[in-house]
Formats: structure tokens, C-alpha cells, sequence
């Protein structure tokens, strides 16, 4: 679960949440007038030097009993928003990234090809409103022989 979050904090889906205001406002000295359109910058966020005194990555940074929660109560961390137009669907998305990442490393050993070293994969995000990666990953599947997921498909 902290590597998920981990991977939420550096990589949101949704890096610009946007929003309208319904009143007067000020943030930092300006003013920010009622019915203004706002993007909330959550990619920037979470990783925030002034909010994260280590942002590189390190999973076990949420097994901190004061670490932020994916509920949108600390705004350094909202990959799900927060308030009342925040995700209703984050419950169902954790179990599906849960899931999908744990049949992945379950089933496979994964390798990278012959002379791609660890340093050498990127994690750059291309341009658009949800995230994808700029360049594909490729990666090496070994399967594993015992993985009680392969061998029902293969009647086993
Ligand atoms: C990892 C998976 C997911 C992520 C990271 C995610 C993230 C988000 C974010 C950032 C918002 C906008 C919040 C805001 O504007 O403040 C949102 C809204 C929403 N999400 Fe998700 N979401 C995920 C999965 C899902 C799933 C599985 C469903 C439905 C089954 C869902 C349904 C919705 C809906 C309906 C809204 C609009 C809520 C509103 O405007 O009131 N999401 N989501």
C-alpha cells in the first residue's frame, strides 16, 4: 500500500484538479474574486519541498503514524481531491491498482532487456489531462511457474 501511495504522490493521474470558487478569497496575498476558475496543481504538491523534507521517492514515508491519508485531508496529498467534489470511486481504484500490482509481481519476476540498466528507465509523463508515460516501459515478464492465477488459466 505505501508503494501505491508512493506512486499517487510522485505520479498522480489527475495532476490538475479543476475547480470554481463559490466565494471570495485569499491565498498568499491575492485575491482571488468568487466564480474564478482554480486548477488545483496536486503533481506539484506532492512534491513540494516545503511540505515533504525528503521528496525523492521512499515508500516507507506513509508508514509514519502522521503520514497524509488519501482522504484529502492534508493538501499536499490529495490525488483524489478533497472536499466534496473529491473522487467517489477511490475505494474501488485502490482495490483495482491493489489488485492489478499484486497479480503482476505475484505472477511474473520482472527484468529489464539485455543492457537497459535500473538508471536508464524514465518515468516522464506525457502531456494530457490524465497521465500517461511519455515513453513506454518495456520490461521483461519471467513467469512463475507456481502463480495459482497462471495455473487455472492454463487448466493446470
Ligand atoms: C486510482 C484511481 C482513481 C483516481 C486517482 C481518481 C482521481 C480522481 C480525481 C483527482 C477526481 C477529481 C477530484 C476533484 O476535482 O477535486 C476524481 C473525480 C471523480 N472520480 Fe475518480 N479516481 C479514480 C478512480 C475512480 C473510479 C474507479 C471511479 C468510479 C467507479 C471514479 C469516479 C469519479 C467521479 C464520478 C468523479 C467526479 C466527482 C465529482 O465531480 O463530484 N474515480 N477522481
Amino acid at each position: 500500500m505505501c508503494v501505491l501511495k508512493e506512486t499517487l504522490r510522485l505520479h498522480p493521474p489527475f495532476p490538475l484538479l479543476l475547480h470554481e470558487t463559490v466565494e471570495d478569497a485569499e491565498v498568499s496575498g491575492y485575491s482571488i474574486p468568487k466564480g474564478s476558475r482554480v486548477m488545483i496543481n496536486t503533481y506539484a504538491l506532492g512534491r513540494d519541498p516545503d511540505s515533504w523534507s525528503d521528496p525523492e521517492i521512499n515508500p516507507s514515508r506513509f508508514l509514519d503514524p502522521g503520514a497524509p491519508d488519501l482522504k484529502g485531508n492534508s493538501f499536499e496529498f490529495i490525488p483524489f481531491g478533497s472536499g466534496r467534489r473529491s473522487c467517489p470511486g477511490m475505494q474501488l481504484g485502490m482495490y483495482a491498482f491493489e489488485l492489478a500490482t499484486a497479480h503482476l509481481l505475484q505472477c511474473f519476476t520482472w527484468r529489464l532487456p539485455d543492457g537497459v540498466k535500473i538508471g536508464d528507465v524514465d518515468t516522464i509523463e506525457g502531456p494530457g489531462l490524465t497521465v500517461a508515460k511519455a515513453n513506454s516501459l518495456v520490461a521483461v515478464p519471467i513467469k512463475r511457474l507456481l502463480c495459482p492465477i497462471l495455473l487455472e488459466s492454463h487448466n493446470v
